[in-house]
């Protein structure tokens, strides 16, 4: 019996105890058990996950490929591209148009007068003023009017050609035609011909040295530059900004150093890399004329323990006239000066400065400025300049 009682009550137990459990799992407001989530894919870089998915990649079944991990770009190295400059041929034919902007009242107004029908004293004195105003120069203006007086005496009347063709005589007489204008630029074996370029700051020195240079690339010939204007740096990186365009070097030294060292090292330079000419560009102080001489005479001597000084290339701005002729005279007392760049002659009506530069200095015009642009440098040719001037 006694059994049977212990049985019935274990069975009671276990019964309460799988009711309690079934009440509690069935109980209302019990939360559901959290649902299982398939693994995460891995995170794809963000422009992989943007890009639109090509065809047959959607889907069931589609693989996920990592793409390779980017290198960093290497630096991109520009190099600057190098101008082919035209030749110097022609280019102050291609320039004559500018010339006569300048230069045609002048041609213009002594045209005009030396057509008149009576030619007295007061016209010869208009003649005069008109050469002299154009900064001819007082000999040179003398020894044209004498000329003129007689030539038109013998002449009589006289045809517009006539006049133009005496006129033309006279001024291209003033000129020279027959001066040897050519630039002294072919090297000397091993050794490159040297260019010195001296003037005043502001004249276009720098800016000649540069257009020089592109104008003998021009030509065929393989230039070094040399930055001997140490007194300004901006001088400097001008020259070489010039280099650079035609694919030609700068030798520059420390800002302040000394102008000598520069020119020995560029001269150096075009040894080493047998280029045909290297032109220096000097200071142009105008401190005291001895202390001019000493700076261009120690330049030069320290070039000479090289190669030869072939040409010594004063640049002169021709607006600037008289004053511009004294500091002329300076630099001409202080260095062998061989030959004269006339800058800015488009921006001047006063084109006789090619007269009575040469005349003072007693040397040639052999390359004059015409215009900012690269290429506005021209070799020197009286015919055109004087064509120019009187118009056809
Ligand atoms: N119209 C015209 N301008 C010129 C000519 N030659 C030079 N120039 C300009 O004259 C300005 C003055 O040049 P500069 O400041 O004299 O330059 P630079 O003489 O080369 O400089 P530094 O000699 O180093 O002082 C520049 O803008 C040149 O482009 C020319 O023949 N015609």
């Amino acid at each position: 019996m006694d059994g049977y009682l212990g049985v019935i009550v274990i069975v009671a137990v276990v019964a309460l105890l799988v009711i309690g459990g079934l009440f509690l799992y069935f109980r209302p407001g019990r939360k559901a058990p959290p649902p299982v989530l398939p693994p995460e894919a891995p995170a794809l870089p963000e422009e992989e996950e943007k890009r639109p998915a090509a065809a047959g990649e959607e889907g069931e079944g589609a693989t996920t490929t990592l793409p390779p991990p980017v290198k960093p770009a290497e630096p991109v190295v520009v190099e600057p591209e190098i101008e082919v400059p035209p030749p110097s041929a022609g280019r102050m034919v291609r320039l004559r148009s500018r010339l006569a902007r300048s230069q045609s009242t002048l041609g213009r107004g002594l045209l005009e007068l030396l057509s008149r029908d009576r030619l007295d004293d007061d016209v010869w004195d208009e003649i005069e003023e008109s050469l002299i105003t154009a900064d001819v120069g007082v000999a040179p203006t003398q020894a044209v009017v004498e000329e003129l007086r007689t030539r038109v005496k013998v002449l009589g009347s006289r045809t517009h050609d006539e006049v133009r063709g005496l006129l033309r005589e006279q001024l291209l007489a003033q000129i020279n035609p027959d001066l040897d204008r050519t630039l002294r630029v072919s090297p000397h074996g091993e050794r490159p011909a040297v260019v010195l370029v001296v003037g005043v700051n502001g004249t276009g020195k720098t800016t000649t040295t540069g257009k020089l240079a592109r104008s003998l690339i021009g030509d065929g010939r393989k230039v070094v530059l040399g930055a001997a204007d140490t007194f300004r740096a901006a001088a400097a990186d001008q020259l070489q900004t010039w280099g650079e365009r035609v694919g030609a070097d700068t030798v520059r030294g420390p800002e302040g150093g000394d102008p000598a060292s520069v020119a020995f090292d560029a001269v150096a330079r075009g040894i080493e890399e047998k280029v045909d000419v290297v032109i220096v560009d000097t200071a142009g102080r105008l401190h005291t004329k001895t202390g001019l001489m000493d700076e261009l005479g120690k330049v030069k001597r320290v070039i000479e323990k090289k190669a030869t000084v072939d040409e010594v290339l004063l640049v002169l701005d021709a607006t600037t006239g008289q004053n511009g002729m004294r500091q002329a005279q300076v630099f001409a007392e202080a260095v062998n000066i061989t030959g004269i760049a006339l800058t800015k002659l488009d921006g001047t009506a006063k084109g006789g400065i090619v007269i009575s530069v040469q005349r003072e200095l007693g040397v040639p015009v052999k390359l004059v400025g015409l215009g900012e642009g690269p290429d506005d440098l021209a070799p020197f040719d009286p015919e055109v300049f004087v064509d120019a001037i009187l118009g056809d």
